[in-house]
Order: structure tokens, then sequence, then C-alpha cells
């Protein structure tokens, strides 16, 4: 202890040094004088690197030193958040960085493949202090546990929970190192149920990638799709734990930039709103909003009505069609054609000769009807009436507003599930209150709308000009002050002017304000931004259409994706990866599975276990690692008593340390939370449902990634009632639980559950 404690010092010691030196050169590159943009550009670069220095290194300060593999052939080598270098510049690192690949054999040596160590020691740090030292020799050769680190493991399984999950760096197991460390090309499927580790493993493997590919990534981004905001906010600090500070963390309601789309709706509109075949529905919506109206149109154009025939408009059409694929960007073309022909309209009548011969007007005159024509209010509502400028906001809020839109646009579809789509339009002054399904079908319909851009490039060009007219101005005055200033001739000829080193072009494109944004600010905020690596938690939540999305967002398919199909809870969502998937990435995909449950005791795992094969998907549940120290129980209470009995078991169960939820069905949230709340302090419930304040009431599909050390289970067969895949949402919820479990039923007990007590 005493020896490990003086190299943990020295250690700090290193630690402090690169923290100050880091901070220094921070200080310094902050008061660089930015004599022009170049620096200034130049300053910004500098400034963010070093905050993300310091951001890592104050990151690395909690658990520093992680533990130290004793080798055979050379000396120990020391594993860590973070690597520092020795001072000897040869000589072996004082700190390896635990993902470095010389760090590997401490998460997968085992006695009988020893992998060249000795030995391998977890060391537990409390502030800057050794508190405990777990060693295992590996030189044995004879298999024991297949846990790395079992002691180490099991005493971190065994703390309390505070609400916010942590990082593993001490005690990855060899077959999450494994997935942490996969090649990243094409889709990795992590299989695994729960406890398994999915998510610490999938935020694991995001900052070994940042590690391992740091200057791909850092410019392109790496996207952690979640399912909901509080599940976000329960991993938020994982990452950052890690040192890694610039990943986007977004649900799947918050994919659209400037959109936080929390809408609630029936899981069966989700469904079908998540289905492949939307693509066409919204094809034949816009095409539904290129109108050819029954009959002739007229358009009154200083007194005189002017004709457009559905043929002249459906003529239009094919023509801006062709002139570009996508609406709006096709519609310039059309409104282009329109005003033409109702011009030569307007020009045949007035400028017709009355003695029959040639057309009066000139080709001034017409091109003075021309702009008439088309700065007539009544012949722009013509062309916004027959190709209107969509936006997807637009699109979609009509054609679900409208029965007979919806109706033309999903031909061969049943009147069921078109009944399913019709949401009658919010109060003009309310927003329309998009639901994490919308947020696919807008990105779809942006994909097939296209935006037209010609205005503000034409503001953008004319910016440019200006920049470059004010440029050229500096420069003339420059050089006018020189001839002014230097009288000898010969002189003046030596001396460079700045006109000489740069000219106007390159002085207006200095000038040009730097983007001073992060990778993933701007990536947060353009829908055209594509991704390094995606990273998709829960991903059998996902339906064909959020696939789709997120495809489009990562071109190149290097993605992770974990989950588990026990647990699928909405109808949309997989129920087999290779059927999933294909469908979007063909056979670029592979699967890797996880075995054992960290997280439930191995008594409450066996009565997820029950539930599981009552619910006939054929999944088996994962092994659990550890006992538990409390059985599992359950309770047959009256409806009439339940409320009392709620809170009262809530109040024993957070008594204990650690986290409690009761996980309710949707319909008894409400109710349930108020009993608790009459009880026990701090009580939340919903979205922003927050379990290191108190007890949090919950229903199955707002628990799901998550865990407690105490879960209370409310009213089982009202959850597997309830829930589309009811025996899925029970299974979640049993299996939140890290050390206390109490089921209360009003009325007899699911037999799915007769193994309690
Ligand atoms: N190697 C490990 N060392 C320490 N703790 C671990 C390890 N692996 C997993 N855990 C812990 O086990 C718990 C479950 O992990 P995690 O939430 O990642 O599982 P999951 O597979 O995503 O579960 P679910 O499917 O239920 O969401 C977490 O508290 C996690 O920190």
């Amino acid at each position: 202890m005493d020896a490990e404690q003086q190299y943990v010092k020295e250690l700090y010691g290193r630690l402090d040094a690169a923290r100050d030196l880091a901070d220094k050169r921070l200080k310094q590159a902050i008061s660089w004088p930015a004599v022009d943009p170049q620096a200034l550009q130049e300053r910004d670069a500098t400034v963010r690197f070093q905050t993300e220095r310091v951001t890592a290194l104050d990151a690395a300060e909690a658990g520093l030193c992680v533990g130290r593999i004793d080798r055979t052939e050379d000396g120990p080598l020391y594993i860590g958040r973070i690597g520092l270098a020795a001072d000897d510049a040869g000589g072996d690192p004082a700190l390896v960085d635990w993902r470095a690949p010389a760090a590997r054999p401490f998460y997968t040596a085992t006695p009988v493949h020893p992998l060249g160590l000795a030995r391998r020691r977890h060391i537990r740090t409390r502030g800057r202090t050794v508190v405990r030292l777990d060693d295992e020799v590996l030189t044995g050769g004879v298999a024991g546990s297949s846990l790395t680190g079992e002691a180490a493991l099991l005493d971190a399984l065994d703390t309390a929970r505070t609400g916010r999950m942590t990082d593993i760096v001490r005690t990855i197991q060899a077959e999450q190192d494994r997935i942490i460390r996969a090649d990243d090309r094409g889709v990795l499927v992590v299989q695994g149920g729960p406890g398994t580790g999915k998510t610490a493993v999938a935020l694991h493997r995001a900052a070994y990638l940042l590690y391992t590919h740091r200057e791909r990534l850092a410019r392109r981004g790496l996207l952690v799709v979640g399912p909901t905001p509080t599940f976000l906010r329960y991993i938020a600090d994982v990452l950052p734990s890690l040192g890694e500070t610039g990943v986007l963390l977004a649900g799947l309601g918050q994919l659209r930039p400037g959109l936080d789309a929390r809408g609630a709706e029936a899981p069966e509109v989700a469904a079908v709103k998540g289905r492949l075949d939307m693509v066409e529905v919204l094809q034949a919506a816009v095409a539904d909003r290129q109108v050819v109206p029954d009959a002739p149109r007229e358009v009154l154009v200083d007194g005189f009505a002017l004709r457009l025939r559905p043929i002249d408009v459906a003529r239009a059409q094919n023509a801006a069609r062709k002139a570009a694929r996508l609406h709006n960007l096709a519609r310039p073309e059309f409104a282009r054609r329109v005003v033409d022909l109702l011009t030569r309209r307007y020009a045949e009548r007035i400028g017709a000769d009355v003695r029959g011969g040639a057309n009066l007007l000139d080709r001034e005159d017409l091109a003075a009807l021309r702009r008439e024509v088309a700065g007539e209010t009544a012949v722009r509502v013509l062309v916004d009436d027959l190709w209107p400028v969509l936006t997807p906001e637009r699109l979609l809020g009509d054609l679900f507003a409208d029965p007979d839109r919806i109706a033309r646009a999903t031909p061969g579809w049943d009147d069921a599930d078109r009944a399913l789509l019709y949401r009658p339009g919010p109060p003009p002054t309310h927003p329309t209150p998009w639901t994490p399904a919308d947020v696919p079908l807008l990105d779809e319909a942006d994909e097939l709308l296209g935006f037209d851009d010609s205005e503000q490039r034409a503001r953008a060009d004319r910016d440019r000009r200006r920049r470059l007219a004010e440029a050229q101005e500096t420069l003339d005055v420059l050089h006018g002050s020189r001839s002014v200033d230097l009288e000898d001739e010969h002189l003046e000829a030596e001396v460079l002017s700045a006109g000489d080193l740069i000219d106007a072009e390159q002085l207006a494109e200095r000038q040009r304000a730097a983007d001073t944004r992060t990778t993933a600010e701007r990536a947060a905020a353009d829908r055209t931004w594509t991704f390094g690596h995606v990273v998709v938690d829960e991903a059998q939540e996902l339906s064909p259409m959020a696939w789709r999305l997120l495809v489009r967002r990562c071109p190149t398919r290097s993605m992770t994706a974990v989950g588990d199909l026990a647990q699928t809870g909405s109808l949309a969502g997989a129920s087999a990866w290779a059927e999933t998937l294909e469908p979007h990435v063909g056979g670029a995909w592979r699967l890797e599975e996880l075995t054992v449950n960290y997280r439930t005791p191995a008594e409450i795992m066996a009565v997820a276990a029950d539930v599981l094969a009552a619910g006939g998907t054929g999944a088996t549940a994962p092994a659990s690692v550890r006992p538990g120290t409390a059985a599992p129980w359950a309770e047959v209470t009256g409806e009439a008593e339940l409320a009392g009995r709620v809170a009262a078991a809530t109040a024993e169960l957070a008594g204990h340390e650690g986290t409690t939820a009761v996980v309710v069905p949707a319909s008894r949230v409400a109710a349930v939370a108020a009993a608790v709340a009459g009880r026990v302090a701090g009580v939340s419930s919903g979205p922003d449902a927050d379990s290191s304040a108190g007890p949090v009431v919950i229903t199955p599909t707002e628990a799901k990634g998550l865990e407690f050390d105490s879960v209370l289970v409310v009213d089982p067969r009202g959850i597997l009632d309830e829930g589309v895949r009811g025996h899925n949402d029970l299974y979640v919820a049993l299996t939140r639980a890290t050390q206390r479990l109490g089921v209360l039923s009003p009325g007899v007990l699911p037999e799915e559950l007769a193994r309690l007590a």
C-alpha cells in the first residue's frame, strides 16, 4: 500500500504539472494580440485545444490510476484515465491511457491466457489516497473465475447509485473490452440482456474511437443517440468523466436542428409513422401539392382576364420536373413558365394588330409586360396555389390535418391505418406538438422538398462584392498614403505596399468572421451534417424510418448500435436485427453479444427470467454475476389499500442508501405519484423525473436504460395489459433493480411472478 501510495502521489504530481502547463498555455493564447483575422483564427484554435486539454486533465483527477500490470519480461505498467510520460524519453510511460494497445492485457489477460503478465493489480483510490488493492496472480495456468478482477468488480457493483451513470474504466470485462476496441467499419450491433453493460460499453467505445481516430472524429464529430431526454441526462456524465466533451448527445426527438419534439401519441400511431412505406406516402403528398386544376383559371392583370388552361399547367409542371428533382428547387422553373405564358396571352391581347398583321410589341415592351405580370399579386397567388413553396412542417401539418390529402397519399392502405395518421391541426396560435416519430418524417420531407436558397446565395454574393469593394478601398487608401509620404521615387519603388502582398480578394476573405463553434455545435445546427461515427443506445426501439434518418447522417455506416430485442417496447421497434438493418445497410453489419448481467442480483433475475419466458419470444435472460442481499418480495392488496401500501413501501425502500423508483402502468402515474408524495420528500415523475432528489414514479418506457438501488413495481397485471409488448415492459421494470425489489399487486398476482415469496 505504501509503495503504491508513493507511486500514485508521483502520478498526481505529474498531472498537476501537466495541468499547470496547459493552464499557462491557455492563458498565453487568450492574451495573444489578434492583429489580423488569420491570427484570430489561430488563437481561437489554440484556445479551444488548450481548453480541451485542461478539461481532460481535470476529468482525470478522480481515479487517475486504475491499476497496474506486472509483465514477466519487462517491468510493471500503470494503467489510468490518461497517458502521462516518464522523465526519460526512452522508458515506459509513467501512466498508460486505458485505451492504448499496451493497456489491453489489463482487461483481457487470464491465467490460461496471461498475455505476458504475471500479475494484475486493481488500485482503488479515494481522492488522492490509495484505499484498496486487489491482486490476481496469472501464472498458475488454472482457470479460476471468468471475471477480470472479480473482487474489484463486485466491490464496484455493490456501490449505491447516485442517479447518474458512472464510468467503468477500472473494471471493464474481457467480453466488453473486445467490443469497445472492435474495428469501426460497418454497423456493429451489440445484443445483450438487461444490465450486461451495453450502455457502458457503447460510451467507452465512443471514448476509445475518439482516442484512436482523434483527427477524423474531431473533424466529423460523434453522435450518441438515446431514447429519451431522461436517459440522456442519466448518461451525460460518462464521456466527460473520460475526458471527452466534444460528443453530441441527442434523443430521437432532438435529431432535427431547432426542434425539440416531445409530443405524445398512441403507440399505434408512432408505429404507422415509423413504417418504411411512409417514404412513398411523403412522395405522393409532395406530388399532390403540384396541382393541375380541373378547369381553366383566370387572373386579372391590369383589367385583362388572362387564362391558364389545365394543359398549360401540366406542361409547365413537366418542364419544371425536368429542370430539378426536388419540389422547391423546381418551383422557380414552374413559376417562370407560367409567367411566360401569361405574358404571351397578355401581349396577344394588347399588342394585337387590329388589321391582322404581326404583333405590334417589341422586345422591350414584352419585357415590361413580363415584369408587370410577374409582379401581379394575383399571379403570385395562382402560382402558389398550383405549386406552393413547402417547408417539411407545412407539408406534414397539412397532410395529417386533412383526411382527403391522407387518402390521396396512401393508395392501397386500409382506412384504419389512414385514420391513425389523421391529426386535426392545432389552433392557429399554438405550435404543432411534434412527436419523436414525426422527426424522421420531417427529415425525409426535407430530402424531397429541397431548400431553395437562391435568395440567400444572391445575398451572400452581394455581401461578398461589398466586402471586395471595401477591401479595394482600404488598399487604395494605403497605396495613396504611401505616395504622399514618400517623395523619393527610387525609394518608393523599393518599399512593398500592402497591395503587393495581398490583393482585395484575399483581404475580403480574411475579413469574413471565422466560425468559432465546436464540431458538436456545428453538427447540432446542421441537418445535413454527416458524422464520423454514430452510437445508438436502446437501438431496438428505433423504427425503420428512424434508421433511415440515422444512416443518412452517417453515410459511411460506421455505427455502433446496442440494444436488447427482449426489451423492445415500441410497436415500430425491432424483433430481429437482420430484418431491421438489412434494408438500410445491406450486409454491412455484424453481431456481438454480451451475456453477463452486472446489475441485477440473481434472485431478482430469476423472477424476471420467468416473465421473459412467459412472453414467448424464445429469448433467454442473461446470468447474474452476483447474488443479492435482500430477497425480492410480492404483496397482494386490495385496490382501496393500494395507494397507502405503495406510499408505505416506498418510504421503507427510500430509507436505504441509494436511489428508488416506483414503476407503474402509465394510467397510474398521477395517482401513485400523489400518494407517494404525501409520505416521502423529493418525489418526481414524468420525463423530468430525477432520482438523485428522491423516489421517482415512472412507466416502464421511461425506466428503460435506467437503474435504481430499490425498485417497487406496482400493478404488474396493469403493466402486462397496458403495454403493446406487455411482457417486455414488465421484464424491463423488474430488471432495473441493483439491490432490492418489491411488487405490489392490487388483486391476484400474475402467475408469471409466482416465484416471488
Ligand atoms: N465491467 C463493469 N464494471 C463495473 N460495472 C459495470 C460493468 N459493466 C456493467 N456495469 C454496471 O452494470 C450496470 C448496467 O450497465 P448498463 O446500464 O450499461 O447495462 P445495459 O446493458 O445497458 O442495461 P439495459 O439493457 O437494462 O439498459 C451499470 O451500473 C454499469 O455501470
